[in-house]
């Protein structure tokens, strides 16, 4: 019998789980996870590395032709990474220095062109879930299943400051505050694929909700999703 998969798009704010369930997700239904912040934040850090100035588009377009990115499934945690010119940057670019700049980097509209190409190209195989802040809007418009997900700001800041504190003791939580509201902002109101819920995505707030909670609110939004698309 023939197993169809939908294509399923995750966006929203920053820090507000968005890659965590689709982690789960992708495990319970045995789909590919694609983490498109990954890929700016990588980019980022092939800009910061080797000291391009992205207000120079010339430089820009130059850098950007010496960039391969790929993902790889880790065999221990089953979970893909990405790989920057061959080097595996999955935990490099989790650091506060690149969540600093990538928004900056994101919202040039040749960085966007070139990681957006890439990520249409991985959803022709179908059974993607991609997590970002376009997905629904500009990269898969026509995903059988849209979520915008949402949570308190104070919520996200306490989790991502839980998270950075255990591999940095010294960050901060205003140094946290700043850097998720600097990003939603930039991101909001950047020219080029701005971060806006598309008109047909459901929105998801996991403010009061468990991993496992958000976990079967998705499955339960999948299983409608995946009939409907059986039946057209
Ligand atoms: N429902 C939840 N309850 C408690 N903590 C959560 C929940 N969902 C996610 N988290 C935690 O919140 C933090 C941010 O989650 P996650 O990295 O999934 O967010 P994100 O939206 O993908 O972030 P970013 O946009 O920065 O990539 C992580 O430390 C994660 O473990
Ligand atoms: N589809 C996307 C995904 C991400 N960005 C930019 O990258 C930054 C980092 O993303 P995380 O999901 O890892 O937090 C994000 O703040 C955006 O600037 C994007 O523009 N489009």
């Amino acid at each position: 019998m023939e197993t169809r998969k939908i294509n399923i798009a995750i966006d929203g704010f920053s820090s507000c789980g968005k890659s965590t369930m689709a982690k789960q997700l992708a495990k319970k239904l045995n789909y590919t996870y694609v983490d498109s912040g990954a890929m700016y934040r990588a980019i980022t850090l092939y800009f910061l590395r080797n000291h391009i100035d992205w207000t120079d588009i010339t430089e820009v377009e130059e850098a950007l032709k010496n960039i391969s990115l790929y993902f790889k499934v880790n065999s221990q945690t089953g979970i893909s990474e990405i790989h920057l010119n061959d080097e595996n940057v999955e935990y490099v670019i989790r650091d506060l220095v690149i969540a600093e700049k990538v928004s900056e980097v994101a919202a040039i509209r040749q960085v966007r062109e070139f990681a957006v190409k890439q990520q249409q190209e991985i959803g022709k195989q179908k059974g993607v879930i991609m997590d970002g802040r376009d997905i629904g809007t500009t990269v898969f418009p026509e995903a059988e299943l849209k979520i915008f997900m949402t949570a308190d700001i104070a919520v996200r800041v306490e989790r991502r400051f839980k998270e950075l504190y255990a591999k940095n003791p010294n960050v901060t939580i205003e140094e946290v505050k700043t850097n998720l509201e600097m990003r939603d902002y930039i991101d909001s109101n950047r020219e080029f694929s701005p971060l806006r819920k598309a008109d047909d995505a459901i929105i998801i707030d996991n403010t009061n909700l468990t991993p496992n909670e958000q976990l079967t609110k998705v499955l339960d939004l999948f299983k409608v999703a995946l009939n409907k698309n059986i039946s057209q």
